[in-house]
């Protein structure tokens, strides 16, 4: 076939010495022969682990519990459990996840019993706030619930008292229903009671509360893809573990809550530490997939393939709430670690997930076509209704807390675990503690995001990421760095004003 010398192939674009990450650069529109439903976006986590849809959630305390990783099997991805608790509580998560059959997270609020209501906020969009021990629904006991009907009536003084003292108590088995009840069931459960709102639960645990309000809410989303089911018949859930002695401990308590691929959570996985715990992984459960890293470059991801990774997990400082680049001095622009390490894993096969700085569908189709497998996001599905922790209001605005790993306060947090109680060791934070825009069901925002990575994977005249990989390695596919103005250019400029709305 003839072609023009027009753009630059990828080789050549990341063989120039920059760090280019994914703003810098763009590719050059190719040939359309295919409509967007014929593109197909399944893919793999890791060496056994399929998926329909290439999203994963970060193993982050902000981000990823178990209505985040419900979630995110339901619409064919899958969510990495973070390990920033105790061994139990990460356990749970887990069963938690694979337990919600019906993966919806309430809308309602959720509250500790010491909790003091002082405006309609603490409600939400609901009509409820419920009562659990911890103050979210992350392995809740529920407790009771407020309505906001009663709340209203209420006078200042009785609302000046703690929850406690006024909720009304649900214990009744009239509430409860099980865990894998058919949705048309619990809808008619929830016509027929009048109550608003039922209790799931799976050997004495609650796993879930769900109003009507919920229910209508979720009808309304768009039909996704085939979920990520395992052999078991319920939701695939990854896990993130570190790479102390401990973590062998931690890892046997995953393996018998079900966890079905595991991920080496640190910023820099070319390490001793992580070479013996990828060994130790592979001979103690060789059916579990393995995920390592993070890595930036070839010579990293060599050596991890080497030991017998299943995965790589491709970024360092690309995150939004990352300093690393700051503090530590290392790292890589995301779109040339991703671009080069995943030239290398392809030789063995081996899927990449392209983890931190997303922020667009863009991105996503950058990180795709660079070679990756998957795309990793923390900050994108932060603030979901899916992500841990309760929202608040800052100037008029509801938000939700989103913080990195590295930060002083999650260190804190997880301390015990990670420097096994010697407060002495002196602790430098490599992130930042922030909060992010509500931005609504995860249930939503994935399918419209995937249907726009399809469109730009029918400008690309790619209609798998099979055929986007190969394109881009013949050198037919195209791209350019983007200068300064180019990228402004890109960008809606020279408005006064404008609203953007993406779905
Ligand atoms: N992707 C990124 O750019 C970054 C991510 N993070 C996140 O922050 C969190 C913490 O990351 P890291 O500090 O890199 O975690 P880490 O667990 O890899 O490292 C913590 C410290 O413990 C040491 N260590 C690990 N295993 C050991 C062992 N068996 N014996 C002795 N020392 C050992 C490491 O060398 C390091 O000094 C993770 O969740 C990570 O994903 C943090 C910074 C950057
Ligand atoms: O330098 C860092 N300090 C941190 O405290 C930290 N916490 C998370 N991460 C990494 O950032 C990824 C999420 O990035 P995004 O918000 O851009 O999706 C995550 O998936 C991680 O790889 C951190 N990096
Ligand atoms: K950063």
């Amino acid at each position: 076939m003839s072609r023009f010398e027009d753009g630059f192939a990828a080789d050549k674009l990341f063989a120039q010495g920059y760090s280019y990450t994914y703003d810098d650069v763009i590719f050059l529109p190719h040939y359309i022969d295919f409509s967007t439903d014929a593109v197909s976006l399944s893919t793999r986590l890791s060496r056994r682990v399929p998926l329909s849809i290439p999203c994963v959630s970060s193993p982050m305390d902000t981000v990823s519990e178990s209505h985040m990783a419900a979630a995110m099997a339901a619409l064919g991805g899958i969510g990495i459990v973070h390990y920033n608790c105790d061994i139990a509580a990460q356990a749970s998560i887990i069963r938690q996840a694979k337990s919600l059959k019906h993966p919806i997270a309430s809308d309602a609020g959720v509250k500790f019993p010491e909790y003091e209501i002082t405006s309609l906020d603490a409600f939400g969009p609901s009509s409820f706030v419920f009562v659990t021990q911890t103050g979210t629904m992350t392995t809740p006991k529920l407790l009771g619930y407020v309505s906001k009907s009663q709340w209203t009536r209420m006078n200042y003084e009785q609302r000046e008292m703690k929850i406690y003292d006024y909720m009304k108590s649900c214990d009744s088995s009239d509430y409860c229903l099980p865990w894998d009840i058919d949705l048309e069931k619990l809808e008619f459960v929830l016509e027929d009671k009048q109550k608003g709102f039922v209790v799931l639960e799976r050997d004495g645990e609650t796993v879930n509360v769900v109003t009507k309000d919920d229910i209508e809410r979720v009808k309304g989303y768009p039909k996704s893809g085939p979920g990520t089911v395992g052999p078991d018949g319920e939701w695939m859930v990854g896990a993130a573990i570190g790479t102390r002695e401990s973590d062998k401990e931690r890892l046997e308590h995953l393996v018998d809550a079900g966890v079905n691929a595991v991920v080496l959570d640190s910023s820099q996985g070319n390490s001793i530490y992580q070479l013996e715990m990828i060994k130790y992984v592979k001979n103690t459960y060789p059916q579990l997939d393995v995920i390592g890293g993070n890595v930036v470059t070839m010579y990293q991801a060599q050596n991890l393939i080497q030991a017998g990774v299943d995965g790589l997990r491709v970024g360092m400082g690309s995150g939004s709430i990352c300093t690393t680049q700051e503090v530590c001095a290392v790292g890589r622009g995301q779109a040339t670690a991703v671009y080069k390490v995943c030239s290398i894993a392809a030789q063995s096969g081996i899927p990449v997930i392209a983890d931190g700085g997303i922020s667009n569908s863009g991105h996503i189709v950058k990180a795709l076509v660079l070679g990756a497998s998957t795309v990793m996001m923390g900050s994108f599905l932060a603030g979901s209704t899916e992500a841990p922790g309760g929202y608040e209001y800052k100037n008029g605005k509801r938000i939700k807390k989103y913080r990195g790993m590295g930060s002083l306060e999650a260190m804190t947090k997880g301390s015990d675990q990670r420097y096994l109680g010697d407060k002495t060791k002196l602790k430098i934070a490599q992130g930042v503690v922030g909060a992010v825009a509500d931005k609504g069901s995860v249930l939503k925002l994935i399918p419209y995001t995937m249907h726009a990575v399809k469109q730009g994977f029918q400008d690309l005249g790619a209609s798998s990421l099979q055929s986007a990989h190969d394109l881009l390695r013949s050198d037919i596919l195209r791209l350019e760095a983007r200068t300064g103005a180019a990228q402004v250019e890109g960008g809606v400029h020279g408005l006064v004003s404008y609203e953007k709305k993406s779905f």
